[in-house]
């Protein structure tokens, strides 16, 4: 475990917001960067070193590539247990986390953001999606994925941005690499999605099992392959708005930052507050059936719990 020094240790706890940086989204500017991590947690290296930095507003927050700085990492080999364990490690309470996504509604256009409120999960089971396993069963409430309050507070500056918002919108996550065939894009359509993605799952379930609150701000690049009058997806055509829209991100984040922590200091995330110890009770397995080395892990996690 890569254990920081004692003169830096201090700078690497009480981090209380983290920002997860998605395709395009590899660094924050106009920050004062403080320090950098890259912790062995139980479940292994996270993407990329956490960047520890202070902003603007006078506040410490953590920052961390999902695909790693230089996208090496595919949607499917994102260590998200890794990331999410060593985020909640320094004292994350609240994750936004940002995402390229591919429109599947004619009214948003690529570069329009857009703040889900649902998840229909289409990964194929592929990916590490929990932190009980080995012998320790948990079951965590997550009918609302995402955090209401944090999505209001987006919202409640979004009129003072230069880019369109949509609010309560539902996010469908795919497996990936390739992109969806014409007949998926119609289903999901079909189904009431109205973005898509490949990365808000598990992160956003393992978030939830480490009582982070968490929501994804989705950014638009494409219409994916639905529409008859445009050109379906090519990673060509999402390069070229992730500029634009990484911009107008690190623009957004200037004001949400400091909301963010205005609120968590007046105790305004109730749904934080109602999160906080709530897995104390997840756990179904009787005590004396709980492997102690899963324990082990878990309490690196959500130390004392089990
Ligand atoms: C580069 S197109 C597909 C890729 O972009 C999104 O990444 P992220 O969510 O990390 O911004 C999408 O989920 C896919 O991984
Ligand atoms: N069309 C699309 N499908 C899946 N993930 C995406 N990320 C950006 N565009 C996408």
């Amino acid at each position: 475990m890569d254990a920081p020094t004692p003169t830096n240790a201090s700078l690497f706890t009480d981090v209380k917001v983290a920002v997860i940086g998605g395709s395009g989204l590899y660094s924050l500017d106009n920050l004062t960067v403080l320090g950098e991590i890259n912790p062995e947690t139980p479940w292994g290296f996270p993407s990329d070193s956490i960047v520890v930095s202070q902003t603007p507003s006078g506040h410490k927050i953590a920052f961390l590539a999902r695909h790693g700085r230089g996208h090496s990492l595919n949607p499917t080999d994102v260590p998200a247990r890794a990331n999410i364990a060593a985020l909640k490690h320094i004292g994350v309470e609240v994750i936004l986390a940002f995402s390229a996504v591919g429109s599947l509604r004619e009214e948003i256009a690529p570069r329009d953001f857009v703040v889900p409120s649902q998840i229909i999960d289409r990964t194929k089971g592929i990916r590490p999606s929990t932190y009980f396993d080995n012998g320790v069963t948990a079951h965590v409430g997550f009918a609302d994925p995402f955090d209401s309050d944090i999505a209001d507070i987006v919202m409640n500056i979004a009129a003072a941005q230069d880019v369109k918002f949509h609010a309560g919108k539902t996010l469908v996550c795919m497996e990936g690499p390739a992109f969806s065939t014409r007949a998926e894009s119609h289903m999901y359509r079909a189904w009431g999605a109205d973005v898509i993605n490949m990365s808000v799952l598990p992160e956003s379930k393992l978030a939830r099992e480490a009582e982070i609150a968490y929501q994804m701000i989705c950014m638009s690049t494409d219409y994916d392959c639905w529409k008859a009058d445009e050109e379906a997806v090519n990673v060509e055509a999402v390069i070229a708005n992730l500029g634009a829209n990484s911009t107008n991100a690190r623009n957004l984040l200037l004001a949400l930052i400091p909301a963010v922590f205005s609120a968590l200091d007046n105790g305004e995330l109730k749904n934080l507050e109602k999160l906080k110890g709530a897995n104390k009770c997840a756990v179904i397995t009787a005590p004396e059936k709980r492997n102690p080395e899963q324990i082990a892990k878990l309490n690196y996690l959500l130390p004392g719990y089990y």
